[in-house]
């Protein structure tokens, strides 16, 4: 499908999507459990890649409303897979799934698409194979398909943490389960720091202890998952939250308030600071789980994607609307997603007019120097490029076609209908490819 945008203003009230993260730990979560339901869970193709492994592994999830899920678990031990896994687009399934795999008294074999096939498993796979397991990429390049034997046995490994913080999430959802525990041992600083705290949160509320160390985390071992009353509720999603909160900074006629703003884990509340530091009114009532954002002159900032690296694309157009130039560092992990989005962004935003620099671990978008002009972009596959387009699509001066727009089934389904709901100006085009 390709959408076109028209130039537009906005107001109203949308509802987030629940969040991604959560909801994949929170399924998985359950299938180490017996059982438990998961309630506001986000049914996305993402997370229905999670829900599948679970299933693979002798679990069963079942959708008994639109965002209820009944999951009943491999209760710790997974069976080895009747099928391959086929983890589809999501990074965090290969991740967090390819350590339960090393758990089985057997072989797994995990899969995707193109994108996924092309995205680093390296130090995971390695850190299996230390700890006991076998496991390896059939092309000999750290990238899927990969090919999983458990179980593992080893209690203590090291890992680099500037890669993906999703092999330490897995390593500690898995290491709970086995007999002895795990210790992590950081071999670099941590990127995506927040995502493990998410983490840690989700087993805390399955009544699974794992902590930071000096070095690294830890996790004991033979602990049994289950959630208080055998219920889970997930919080709504701030990286999704950022698109519509940058609506209202742009191109607000009013202002936009979007609810199921709870406070969590996630570090891409951090867009909130963002905007303000930009120049945007911001407000978030916390108890209400409600942030209302007015449009507002925007000023070009130096942001870190270190701990946020979700929210690149979105400040990148933020920046191409601001006065003078935005400069995010501490980008280099935002290539490694379901597309290089530094570069994505450089060259799409570019079709629209905007100036960019692109270093390795940064992008600097020239505002001042920028006009955004309608045109044809391609959302490269990738949801979190295809929504920050039709963001930066409600500003230019003409129509907008965005190339791909489904891809926002990954994390955010019902994208499009908000932001007509929204007051957006939009045309959706069936097309085969
Ligand atoms: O664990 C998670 O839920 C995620 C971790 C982050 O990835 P990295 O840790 O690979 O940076 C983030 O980009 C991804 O969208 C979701
Ligand atoms: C990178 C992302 O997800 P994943 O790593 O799960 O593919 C994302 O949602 O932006």
């Amino acid at each position: 499908m390709h959408v076109t945008i028209s130039p537009s203003r906005v107001s109203g009230t949308a509802r987030a999507p629940p969040s991604k993260s959560y909801t994949h730990r929170a399924i998985l979560a359950s299938g180490y459990a017996e059982e438990a339901t998961v309630h506001d869970a986000l049914w996305s193709a993402d997370t229905r890649a999670t829900a599948r492994a679970v299933e693979l592994f002798g679990g069963t999830v079942t959708q008994t409303s639109g965002s209820t899920l009944e999951v009943t678990g491999f209760d710790g031990t997974p069976t080895v897979p009747a099928n391959v896994i086929d983890c589809d687009n999501s990074g965090t399934t290969m991740r967090l799934v390819t350590a339960t795999a090393a758990l089985a008294d057997g072989t797994t074999v995990l899969t995707g698409d193109s994108s996924l096939r092309s995205r680093p498993q390296g130090p995971l796979l390695e850190a299996i194979s230390h700890l006991g397991g076998e496991a390896f990429s059939t092309r000999g390049n750290g990238q899927a398909p990969l090919v999983v034997t458990g179980p593992i046995t080893g209690e203590r490994v090291s890992i680099p943490g500037d890669v993906s913080s999703q092999y330490i999430s897995a390593l500690l959802m898995a290491g709970a389960v086995t007999d002895d525990g795990l210790r992590l041992d950081l071999e670099t600083e941590l990127k995506s720091a927040p995502y493990v705290d998410v983490t840690i949160e989700v087993l805390a509320d399955f009544g699974v202890e794992a902590r930071a160390t000096d070095d690294g985390f830890v996790v004991d071992g033979s602990q049994s998952y289950a959630p208080q009353s055998g219920t889970y509720h997930v919080p709504g999603d701030f990286s999704s939250i950022s698109y519509l909160a940058a609506l209202g900074a742009l191109a607000g006629d009013e202002s936009v308030t979007v609810r199921g703003a709870q406070s969590s884990a996630q570090g891409d509340t951090a867009i909130l600071d963002i905007l303000k530091a930009m120049g945007a009114a911001v407000d978030w009532d916390r108890s209400a789980g409600a942030v209302t954002v007015s449009r507002a002159d925007l000023e070009g900032i130096e942001v870190s994607v270190e701990d946020t690296p979700d929210l690149l694309p979105t400040i990148a157009v933020l920046g191409a609307a601001a006065d003078g130039d935005t400069y995010i560092t501490n980008a280099e992990h935002v290539r490694f997603k379901e597309t290089d989005r530094v570069s994505a962004m450089a060259e799409e935003l570019g079709k629209m007019g905007v100036e960019t620099t692109e270093e390795r671990d940064s992008l600097t978008i020239h505002g001042s120097e920028s006009t955004l002009e309608g045109a044809t972009v391609d959302g490269r596959g990738d949801h979190r490029i295809v929504m920050s387009l039709a963001v930066a699509a409600l500003l230019a001066d003409g129509p907008t076609t965005i190339r791909g727009a489904e891809h926002v089934d990954v994390s955010f389904p019902g994208f499009f209908d908000v932001l007509e709901g929204l007051g957006v100006d939009l045309e959706r085009i069936e097309s085969s490819h």
